[in-house]
């Protein structure tokens, strides 16, 4: 890929349900380190969109590349191999199992033990299983869940299970991050803690971001250039000045309080 190739390519995409055209001849590039927001009305295709980039939908139209590989029509556990994970808008964990485990079973698919020193129990099996632990603690450092790493992921509070949430996506070594609305149910002073995680994440991990968000505060302050959907179409694109104040994006969506 050279520094020109976009990472993520979606050309002319959309997909159809029945009558409803849910996504809509979208256009949009993410460069290799950007965090891009995802804003729009409820129903504006936002998370549709989503699902179309993970492989949850196929796309009825148009073409969808991470670098030079097409995404259309793989497999949701391909397109994650090949770099792309997600988190939902309604938090999916094992919510019986540990902290810990959440994340080491993220890390799972990627193990380099194969499954048969894992079925005879030889040494390779258990040096792999020690180092994805090790690998897992560091990351729940990060996320600062150490101290809740044996609690069930039932039992902890809202935020931090949020932040499990995109510790799992991350454990998956993505090259592109999809969040589906990471701080909705947050209080204020969570949602500047995400805001941070999400900032240091990015650099640490070299990521690039893709963020849907109701939060203005949040999207304006964390990213760098904005898609505006509304009826399943791009309305608008740019910085966060212009968005504010792109006259179609305050009628469709942030109402005149914002501008
Ligand atoms: N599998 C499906 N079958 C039929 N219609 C669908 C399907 N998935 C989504 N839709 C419709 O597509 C439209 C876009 O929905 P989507 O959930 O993508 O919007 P959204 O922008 O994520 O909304 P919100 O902000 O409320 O989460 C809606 O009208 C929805 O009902």
């Amino acid at each position: 890929m050279t520094a020109k190739t976009p990472l993520l390519k979606v050309e002319n995409v959309g997909i159809r349900f029945g009558g409803l055209k849910a996504v809509s001849d979208v256009n949009l590039e993410l460069n290799q380190g950007e965090l891009v927001g995802l804003i729009g009305p409820n129903g504006a295709g936002k998370t549709t969109f989503f699902n179309l980039l993970t492989g949850v939908y196929v796309p009825t139209e148009g073409m969808i590349s991470l670098g030079s590989e097409k995404l259309n029509g793989l497999a949701p556990y391909k397109i994650n191999q090949k770099g792309i994970s997600r988190t939902f808008q309604n938090i999916r964990l094992f919510s019986d199992l540990s902290v810990l485990d959440n994340v080491k079973v993220a890390y799972h698919s990627l193990a380099k033990h194969s499954i048969v020193s894992s079925l005879l129990r030889l040494p390779s099996h258990f040096s792999g299983e020690k180092e994805m632990e090790e690998k897992a603690i560091e990351f729940l450092k990060i996320f600062k869940l150490e101290s809740v790493m044996h609690e069930q992921a039932k039992n902890l509070p809202y935020g931090q299970q949020r932040r499990l949430e995109i510790a799992r996506a991350l454990a998956a070594n993505p090259k592109l991050l999809l969040l589906d609305e990471p701080a909705a149910g947050m209080n204020p002073q969570e949602t500047e803690e995400l805001m941070n995680l999400i900032a240091l994440i990015r650099e640490r991990f070299s990521l690039t971001i893709l963020l849907i968000e109701h939060d203005m505060l949040l999207v304006m302050g964390v990213c760098e250039r904005i898609y505006v959907l509304d009826h399943g179409q791009l309305i608008a694109q740019g910085n966060p000045e212009q968005i504010r104040n792109n006259p179609k994006v305050i009628e469709a969506y942030l109402g005149e309080e914002v501008s």
